[in-house]
């Protein structure tokens, strides 16, 4: 099989939803990323942090709320850089030690990446990007009386807090990450996103209060590393359309005007399917050859071999 350069975009089943799960997905998801790499691919992960982000928000909220002589306002970019931290620590340690058990070694190694996005983003305006657990109507209710928050009801499942999502623009740090991956290093990079940012004076780079779609900021990476292939690793095999009803119907390839075709159809939920595809759409249309693959995590290497998934080329 051809070596590939692969960017991996994990979802929510990869990471779980707090701590103690966290530690224990990141083990099979380690095994699948470990698959790829034992075959000879480059392998570059993303993540999100949707939950993650959304409770250490909700954590620092308090500290400020219960001691506000002690502690001030923590910036939703900051808690942004330590998702990426706390995740990246479970991920490339994980990681590492699948590979060590497979005889593999190979330096794993986080980098915290801090995204350029546009601060005249309409997106900013408009917030859509859930964080954080589930909230009953009554409890969104509260949020937004005492907090101000925006909040959703997300497809029947309950209330979420949501917050601005613009796409993002660069990656500040390609250059490092770039330098890991050519030298063999397996690199965990943008997750949730990468922090936003965007430049004030000079060279100063300030946070931004949002939290950037990690299929688009994985779409944006795998581009400026010019991978092969970007696979989104998430909790269906395959993308359907008439997704959920009767005549739902799995998908084994799409060109980019067969996914706009269905876009403009409605078939992909906004804020889950939608930006997958949009994304899958925008790698494979960069450069003639590049292949997006939309999959179960535990299908990756049968996805890359061609043998299941959704996978997206011009
Ligand atoms: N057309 C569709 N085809 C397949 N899955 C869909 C479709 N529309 C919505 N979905 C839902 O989208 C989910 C993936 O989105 P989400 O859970 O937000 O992703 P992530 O893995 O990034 O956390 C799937 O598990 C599925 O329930
Ligand atoms: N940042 C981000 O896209 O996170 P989720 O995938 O968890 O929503």
């Amino acid at each position: 099989m051809d070596k590939k350069r692969i960017v991996i975009a994990l979802g929510g089943n990869a990471l779980g939803n707090n701590l103690p799960e966290q530690m224990i997905a990141v083990k099979q998801t380690s095994k699948a990323i470990a698959d790829l790499i034992e075959e000879g691919h480059e392998v570059v992960i993303a993540h999100g942090n949707g939950p993650q982000v959304g409770m250490i928000q909700a954590a620092m909220t308090e500290l400020t709320r219960s001691n506000p002589e002690k502690y001030i306002p923590c910036p939703l970019s900051v808690c942004v850089a330590m998702s990426q931290g706390y995740i990246g620590y479970d991920l490339q340690n994980a990681l590492r030690e699948e590979l060590l058990d497979r005889g593999i070694r190979k330096g794993v190694a986080t980098v915290l990446t801090q995204v350029e996005v546009d601060p005249a983003d309409p997106a900013f305006a408009h917030p859509t990007k859930p964080i954080g657990s589930f909230m009953t109507k009554e409890e969104a209710d509260k949020m937004v009386a005492e907090r101000g928050y925006d909040v959703i009801e997300d497809a029947g499942r309950g209330y979420r807090r949501v917050v601005a999502s613009p796409k993002p623009q660069g990656i500040v740090e390609i250059d490092t990450i770039q330098a890991l991956v050519e030298s063999d290093h397996v690199v965990v990079a943008c997750g949730g996103g990468g922090i936003p940012v965007f430049t004030t004076e000079g060279h100063h780079l300030k946070g931004a209060a949002a939290v950037i779609d990690k299929d688009f900021a994985s779409c944006v990476l795998a581009q400026q590393l010019d991978a092969d292939c970007l696979i989104i690793l998430t909790a269906v095999e395959k993308v359907a359309i008439n997704f959920g009803k009767p005549d739902q119907k799995w998908l084994d390839s799409l060109t980019p005007d067969e996914a706009r075709k269905y876009m403009e159809e409605g078939h992909f939920a906004p804020g889950s399917m939608l930006p997958k595809v949009q994304a899958a759409v925008q790698f494979a249309e960069s450069k003639e050859g590049r292949t997006a693959l939309i999959t179960l995590l535990e299908k990756a290497k049968d996805g890359i071999a061609g043998r299941t998934g959704t996978r997206i080329q011009a």
